[in-house]
């Protein structure tokens, strides 16, 4: 069963076109990924689900339905308050607040009262430890690796049933990148639906139980993630594997053959 249907989706940022009749569906229980390259309307898919396209000018047009409610019409706290949770791209933790408010400002639109607030700040003190052993420092002096994790603490604070997470591992060294992924499947393997965009195709694929590969504001493929892995399209275009006929082919136009490195692993 679908946990979040997104039908027909089309968004503009005034005479940008980002999304062109975007469908998705993200299975309950399961992680779910979108793939992409640079400006492919990722960040705005994640944005029209969490309803914050208006604080970026983004206007949409389509249905998206989180466990058969719709969330057009919805604020973006209301969307936090029916369980979806976004961790936006670049982290955007409090720079000057503290670990240990920024944890707390994610709780604010929580369900449940104080018990469910305690416990979830045991559970995030579990994920990851090092925000206990941080929790008075201000957030601004956390390596790249650790906002990460204060962004998904954060997010996690507030009980979400459906994690929306915009390219967690990037600018990340690969061990961190590799712990972020761990801490991914685990959140879902404790029974929170994740929707991951990712830069980073290798990573996302081996998560993932299903994944999307958006094109120019389009789904240009989507399908089991071992079956896209194993694509020549998805392997040459985001896995930075070349094909020799088609560097043959490239060689034979004079030009070099197209590697995406930032894609590969
Ligand atoms: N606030 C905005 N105003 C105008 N255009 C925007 C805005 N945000 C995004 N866009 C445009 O919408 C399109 C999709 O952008 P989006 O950020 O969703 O892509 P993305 O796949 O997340 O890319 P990236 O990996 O670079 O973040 C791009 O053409 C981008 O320039």
């Amino acid at each position: 069963m679908a946990t979040l249907e997104i039908r027909a989706l089309s968004v503009g940022y005034g005479p940008v076109r980002a999304l062109r009749d975007v469908s998705v569906d993200v299975p309950a229980g399961a992680i779910t990924a979108v793939l992409g390259g640079n400006g492919a309307g990722k960040t705005t898919l994640l944005r029209a689900v969490s309803r914050t396209l208006g604080f970026h000018r983004g206007t949409g047009t389509g249905t998206i339905r989180f466990d058969g409610q719709a969330l057009e019409g919805l604020g973006p706290a209301q969307v936090v308050a029916a369980g979806v949770v976004q961790v936006p791209e670049g982290r955007q933790v409090f720079a000057r607040m503290t670990v240990a408010d920024n944890l707390r400002a994610g709780a604010l639109g929580a369900r449940g009262g104080r018990k469910a607030v305690a416990a979830a700040l045991t559970r995030v003190h579990e994920l990851f430890p090092v925000l206990a052993q941080r929790a008075h420092q201000r957030a601004g002096l956390l390596s790249g690796g650790e906002q990460q994790m204060l962004a998904m603490g954060r997010a996690l604070m507030a009980g979400p049933r459906l994690l929306l997470l915009d390219e967690p591992s990037l600018g990340l060294a690969p061990l961190m990148a590799q712990k972020i992924a761990e801490t991914v499947q685990e959140i879902n393997a404790a029974g929170t639906s994740v929707m991951l965009v990712e830069q980073n195709a290798s990573i996302a694929l081996r998560l993932a139980t299903t994944a999307y590969v958006l094109d120019v504001g389009e789904v240009a493929l989507e399908g089991p993630a071992g079956e896209l892995a194993a694509s020549d399209e998805v392997r040459r275009r985001y896995l930075g594997v070349v094909d020799e006929t088609a560097a043959e082919d490239a060689d034979r136009a004079g030009r070099a053959p197209r590697t995406l490195s930032r894609w590969s692993a």
